[in-house]
């Protein structure tokens, strides 16, 4: 799409080296990103994530769900869960994003932070059944939050915050050579919810 092409290119890389992250900012008016947002807490099977570190299996506080194509199954934190398929919500919200990025997505992982005291640590996503540097799209809905990157070699760290409604893309090389996390702060007592679409290959 030719607006998008010309939004990309006025969009810079937010990271110094070895990946390509670009913020659009809100992709979607005011009116829709509180429309998307309460269709989403209402509609999506939100489910406590469970998680296997160190061998031990623990339940998050953040609720998670997970959508594609058709009902393949995807590695995630060392469990297998298996996608739900797309509900109209969410295929309305992946043209959006097709048409933002130019690239087109086979699933979606969704996370619910209650409040600000839920978060994300540290991590890449680059598990084995995703697409190698495939391209994220990440999109936010309900309570801003500051999201990081911190460079696994030099530590350089890029900070920036997703706004209600926005969308992010984290490109090429970026899993590969950047760590990224959703700070905890008690600042924050709305929720949200962030959903990242991905490349699956099986
Ligand atoms: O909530 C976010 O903005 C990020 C979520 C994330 O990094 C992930 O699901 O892998
Ligand atoms: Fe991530």
């Amino acid at each position: 799409m030719k607006l998008f092409d010309d939004e990309i290119n006025k969009t810079m890389n937010l990271l110094p080296k070895d990946g390509t992250v670009h913020y659009f900012g809100k992709i979607v008016s005011a009116d829709a990103a509180d429309r998307y947002f309460r269709e989403l807490l209402d509609t999506i099977e939100w489910k406590n994530d469970e998680a296997v570190i160190f061998g031990k299996k623990i339940i998050t506080k953040r609720k998670v769900a997970w959508y594609g194509d058709s009902s393949f199954s995807y590695t995630y934190s060392n469990t297998t869960k298996t996608a739900t398929p797309w509900t109209k919500t969410l295929l309305e919200l992946k043209e959006i994003v097709e048409a933002g990025s130019g690239e087109s997505f086979n699933s979606c992982l969704l996370n619910l932070y209650h409040t600000g005291d839920e978060g994300m640590a540290w991590h890449s996503d680059g598990e084995k059944d995703l697409k190698k540097d495939g391209t994220i799209a990440s999109v936010s809905f309900g309570a801003e939050r500051k999201f990081s990157f911190k460079h696994k070699y030099s530590q350089e760290k890029v900070d920036l915050v997703l706004e209600h409604g926005s969308l992010l893309l984290m490109k090429d090389t970026t899993q590969t050579y950047w760590l990224h996390r959703l700070p905890p702060t008690k600042k924050i007592t709305e929720s949200r919810v962030n959903l990242t679409f991905r490349v699956i290959e099986y």
